[in-house]
């Protein structure tokens, strides 16, 4: 189901906007469509969307269904989440009430670090069903942010995407701050943002300063120039009033040297912005390491002393493969990692 399935349906019932605006809250809110207790539906909704609730309940619960729930040490959760084609995607509880969310089925940037850019696109996320896994999250416990760092790229599934950002921001009780649109960066990531009427928090990938290592580590994604980038970020987080944050997948001896370091002083020095360095989270198989956390903590505090912004965060659940896509690449199929060469 796609939302504007849903809109169809709840209208051919005699819905009104208002009776639409409250299936979406309740639904979004992860409340029951249908209070036992209180019976309040029973005045408010007409009699045939009434009717439908029980059917519809059923409905919403089977777009996004529980396969397994794998509880990490730092408090969050990795869930593998299963669609009703079939497919399973994964969510994260993540600490302090935050919710990371799938976008697409697979990935087709093709990141040489990211388990879900090894398998390609497989398929896009529908707006309702990144709605239900909010949902889903909001049964086990309560989600004050939503981040769209889970697998895909939702530049490339920009309209589902912004539908779901739409009814999280405008019913679905999420600051608009606290919902974060995580991307390589697309120039139409940049030309519509600013349009919706929920203008999410920016996150831009950038790992590296030099543009032909971004184009080496990134090979699909669009061939903007760091400098590109960052003009465009700046733009947005002017026009927001929210920083961006700038994420750094750290890997040890490709983009963590004092080069880089003076490129992200250059980018981001005076920036409105914030950069998130994540030591890489190990893949079996690829050639990357993981660099030393003391390391990592050094180029850090280097970057804070010199002007820019940094925190160092590891990937939520270290202890069970927190690297994103590795639930569903051993769910799906036997591990069957071909080495690839480290770049840089
Ligand atoms: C999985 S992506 C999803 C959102 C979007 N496609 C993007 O790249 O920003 C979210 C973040 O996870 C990071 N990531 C992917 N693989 C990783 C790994 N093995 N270790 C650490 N971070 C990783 C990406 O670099 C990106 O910043
Ligand atoms: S890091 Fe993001 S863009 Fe790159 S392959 Fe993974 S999901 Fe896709």
């Amino acid at each position: 189901m796609i939302l504007t399935e849903l809109r169809q349906r709840l209208r051919a019932l005699g819905a009104l906007p208002l009776h639409e605006g409250r299936v979406l809250r309740q639904w979004a809110q992860g409340r029951p469509l249908i209070d036992g207790a209180r019976r309040w539906h029973d005045d408010f909704f007409p009699q045939r969307v009434r009717e439908d609730l029980p059917q519809l309940t059923r409905d919403l619960a089977a777009l996004a269904t529980l396969k397994s729930r794998h509880p990490a040490q730092d408090g969050s959760a990795r869930l593998l989440v299963g669609l009703q084609d079939g497919q399973s995607i994964e969510s994260v509880l993540l600490p302090r009430d935050g919710l990371c969310v799938s976008s697409q089925v697979g990935c087709a940037v093709g990141c040489q670090f990211c388990m879900t850019g090894r398998e390609g696109l497989v398929r896009q996320v529908s707006s309702a069903e990144i709605i239900a896994q909010v949902a889903l999250a909001r049964a086990m416990r309560p989600v004050k942010k939503v981040v769209f760092m889970g697998m895909g790229e939702p530049a490339h599934n920009l309209d589902q995407v912004m539908e779901a950002i739409e009814v999280l921001g405008l019913h679905g009780n999420i600051g608009h701050k606290n919902l974060v649109f995580s991307t390589v960066g697309d120039p139409r990531v940049f030309e519509r943002l600013p349009q919706g009427p929920v203008k999410p928090a920016l996150a831009l990938s950038l790992h590296t300063s030099k543009r032909a290592l971004r184009e080496q580590l990134l090979p699909r994604a669009p061939k903007l120039a760091p400098e590109e980038l960052v003009d465009a970020g700046e733009r947005y987080a002017r026009a927001t009033g929210y920083p961006i944050q700038y994420q750094w997948t750290l890997l040890d001896g490709v983009n963590d040297g004092e080069d880089e370091i003076d490129g992200i002083v250059r980018l981001l020095k005076g920036k409105y912005a914030l950069l998130n360095m994540i030591p890489y989270n190990t893949i079996p198989g690829l050639a990357f390491r993981r660099p030393d956390w003391d390391k990592a903590k050094a180029i850090a505090r280097t970057l804070h002393q010199r002007g820019v912004l940094t925190k160092l965060r590891d990937s939520a659940g270290q202890d069970i493969d927190g690297g994103c896509g590795q639930l569903r690449a051993r769910a799906e199929r036997p591990v069957r990692l071909v080495p690839r060469a480290a770049a840089g």
